[in-house]
């Protein structure tokens, strides 16, 4: 199989997918949810004429010329509307948020008058419907005001409250399968003796998915044998996973029988193999309902293919219409010698010049194990296919990190 371009191995993953269906969850753990349907309010806002300021509910026309004495006949603290009417010469002491009382268009705040018993002298003239907010001016009942699709932010959750939503429709989060493979693995915080290394792919992966909304479910480490890889792959299966991830496996070796594997369970392999530094040995594909990503198993190598490809599945499933940021410009820190054939991700340091640009310099070692650069790094420098060689200087474009 040639190798494939990063853009159409992310169109070939989401082709097709259609948004998981809703459930309702309660606005205290909507946060970070992706809305699953628009979001009419269920009443106006405010409900009616409201004081903006603490002070007194007059008629513009009584305030023209002052000062001016008016008969206090009332009180309208919030929650307790006044429900006579200001007639010519009377005002009501009103409250912020407090309803306006019929006769009134005006507020007076309480620092431009002086309260004389059952009196108020006006001090200060204002213009007519100063200081009251009109009915509706926030929204209207049945207004769409968050629409489908939307990852729900602190802000959109007031908003739905103040919407009169105690609960929201929300995308079901997608169930994500992660199986770490190798014989060579051993979960962090265990004794590895001389011939393992610690398995940290399934651990990062995990935390990107749910970072993202996903639901990561850990199969935990699969050896290298058909029998283990069937077992973990029949497992995600059983659990109806949206989404199996594999880490590893995924390249040429004696021992990568991932995608063997997965034939023998009846995959219908997409892709495998994409034009790019580093994860090359990416496989996309199909078992059933389930779609299958096969990550390489090199550290850094999965968490950048798990960026670039798992999360867009991620957001697809959960029909955002908002997905996270993809590139932004910004100039070269260090010459870059001309690239291969394959697109490169480069992970880099980034500040801001004195101009505000974003100035990107490559770490020298770009090797795809090193997990300690990958934390180091503010983005990565992303180079096309055949880039010539470039100065420092020389514009680029950066994927800051967001994960
Ligand atoms: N002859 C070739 N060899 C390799 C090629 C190639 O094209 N021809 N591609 C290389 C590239 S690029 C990559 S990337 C790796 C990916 O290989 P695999 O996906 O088969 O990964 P493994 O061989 O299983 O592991 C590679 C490396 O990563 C470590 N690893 C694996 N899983 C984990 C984990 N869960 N946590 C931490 N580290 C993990 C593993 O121990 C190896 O060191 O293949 C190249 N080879
Ligand atoms: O693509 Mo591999 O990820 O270069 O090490």
């Amino acid at each position: 199989m040639a190798l494939i371009a990063v853009a159409d191995a992310v169109a070939r993953i989401v082709a097709g997918v259609v948004p998981l269906p809703c459930e309702a969850v309660p606005l205290g753990e909507a946060l970070d949810r992706a809305l699953g349907r628009d979001l009419a309010a269920r009443r106006t806002q405010p409900p009616w004429n409201a004081s903006a300021m603490d002070g007194y509910a007059v008629r513009a026309a009584d305030i023209e010329t002052v000062p001016v004495t008016l008969k206090v006949i009332g009180a309208a603290p919030a929650g307790h509307p006044f429900s006579g009417r200001v007639k010519a010469g009377e005002a009501v002491r009103i409250f912020t948020g407090a309803p306006v009382p019929q006769g009134a268009d005006t507020v007076v705040i309480q620092e431009d008058t002086e309260r004389q018993g059952d009196q108020v002298l006006i001090r200060q003239s204002v213009a007519a419907g100063r200081n009251v907010r009109q009915r509706g001016i926030d929204f209207h009942d049945g207004e769409v005001l968050i629409q489908a699709g939307r990852r729900l932010r602190p802000r959109d959750i007031a908003l739905a409250a103040a919407m009169n939503h105690a609960d929201l429709p929300v995308c079901r989060r997608p169930r994500i399968a992660v199986l770490a493979t190798g014989d060579e693995l051993a979960p962090p915080g265990t004794d590895p003796g001389p011939d393992r290394i610690i398995s940290s792919n399934s651990y990062g992966v995990a935390a990107m998915i749910r970072q993202f909304g996903g639901e990561p479910v850990d199969l935990g480490i699969a050896r290298d044998t058909h029998e283990a890889l069937a077992d973990g792959i029949r497992r995600a299966q059983g659990m109806r996973a949206d989404v199996l991830v594999t880490l590893g496996g995924a390249s040429v070796g004696d021992h990568d029988l991932v995608q063997e594997a997965l034939k023998a369970e009846g995959l219908a392999l997409d892709f495998w193999k994409i034009a790019m530094r580093p994860g090359k040995p990416l496989m996309f594909g199909r078992l059933g309902d389930m779609r299958v990503l096969g990550l390489p198993g090199n550290p850094v190598s999965a968490m950048v293919c798990a960026r670039l490809f798992l999360i867009p599945l991620v957001e697809a499933l959960l029909g955002l219409a908002d997905p996270a940021p993809g590139d932004s410009p910004a100039i070269l820190g260090a010459d870059l010698p001309e690239n291969d054939h394959r697109q490169d991700y480069l992970r880099a340091t980034v500040v801001r010049d004195a101009t505000g640009r974003l100035v990107a310099t490559p770490f020298a070692r770009q090797d795809s194990s090193m997990l300690s650069t990958l934390c180091q790094s503010d983005a990565f420098i992303v180079r096309a296919p055949h880039a010539p060689p470039a100065r420092a200087g020389d514009p680029c474009t950066v994927m800051l990190l967001d994960f």
